[in-house]
């Protein structure tokens, strides 16, 4: 049954090494219980989103703030964004290097200039004059995503395909064993008991990308949307794909056409399949608290805080749920 407050997190979409499922799956949990922790403290929908992508942001087993992927030229440049529900305010950051968590950086975008985006070198000016700390890009980066990086150096590589299929081709199927995968940008819907909605998403974008690549994540409607009259949405999958078709505010569109959050995000997400190509997955929230966590590709981490219940999964179809108050699970 929808009540509210609400939120649901997401860990990336894309194919996810079995050695990495079970760190994936413990860091959504903790973090869908960080965010829902503020929601019933009377906190904001937004800071609950906030909070809950800083987490994220934080955790290394996630592409965004450390554990981010790395440009072809080894660098670290992170999107994020926030978008409040209420007043349709938004904030964001692209190619941002040095800041552990740009999720931060996109809410004060938001709240403290006349601007939607800041990108490269002038978010990071914007970044020092707010007094947000600049940090060594090597604290950013780990030694898996520098293993990553290496790997998809070679002329031959698809990183996109790596990112999204572990590497698999028609006739090289997927090694459950290897260490590719984990497309793992993270992101967060919420309603709060006032009904507000908001939405966040963060991520060091695409593997061995071109150095100034902006992402679905900086852009609104395609990285994130959230409006009170209607729900929100963060997505996460190959960016390029995702703007192409629009797919934040597109979900949205067909949520104003009568369609449930899960009915939206299927047909979201069958038509960036369709006409581009483009895999992906998102989680969505309606102003009833009404939710959804949907993915075209092998896996997405997600989980959800509603009532007394946490829910959680991370292949297609799985769905299980335990007392929010368990701190373990299985
Ligand atoms: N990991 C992701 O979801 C990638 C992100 N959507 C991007 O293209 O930047």
């Amino acid at each position: 049954m929808p009540s509210l407050p609400v939120l649901v997190v997401h860990g990336g979409a894309g194919h996810i090494p079995k050695d990495r499922a079970q760190i994936s799956c413990a860091g959504v949990r903790e973090a869908a219980r960080v965010g829902y922790a503020c929601l019933q403290a009377g906190g904001s929908a937004m800071d609950a989103v906030t909070e809950a992508v800083t987490n994220l942001e934080n955790n290394p087993a996630y592409n965004a703030g450390r554990g981010s992927v790395l440009t072809q030229h080894g660098t670290v440049e992170m999107d994020a964004i926030v978008m409040d529900g209420r007043t349709l305010a938004s904030g964001a950051v692209s190619a941002v290097r040095r800041i552990a968590n740009p999720v931060q950086l996109a809410r004060l975008v938001m709240e403290k200039t006349s601007h939607l985006c800041l990108t490269a070198e002038g978010a990071s000016h914007f970044a020092r004059a707010m007094g947000v700390p600049e940090v060594p890009e090597e604290s950013l980066i780990t030694e898996y995503a520098r293993m990553r990086w290496r790997k998809n150096l070679d002329p031959d590589a698809n990183p996109v395909q790596c990112m999204m299929m572990g590497g698999e081709t028609p006739s090289a199927p997927v090694d459950t064993h290897d260490t590719e995968g984990k497309i793992g940008t993270v992101g967060a819907v919420a309603v709060d008991a006032q009904g507000n909605i908001a939405c966040a998403t963060s991520t060091g974008g695409m593997l061995n990308k071109m150095e100034g690549r902006v992402g679905d994540t900086a852009c609104i409607g395609c990285g994130a949307y959230a409006d009170n009259h209607v729900g929100a949405v963060s997505p996460t999958g190959h960016g390029e794909a995702i703007m192409k078709v629009t797919l934040s505010r597109l979900i949205l569109f067909y949520m104003e056409q009568g369609k449930s959050a899960q009915e939206a995000a299927d047909q979201g997400l069958a038509y960036m399949k369709d006409r581009v190509q483009g895999l992906g997955g998102v989680v969505v929230v309606d102003p009833r608290g009404d939710w959804a966590a949907r993915f075209t590709s092998a896996q997405m981490a997600w989980a959800a805080a509603q009532g007394d219940q946490l829910h959680y999964g991370l292949y297609v179809g799985e769905h299980f749920t335990q007392p929010i108050t368990d701190p373990k699970g299985p």
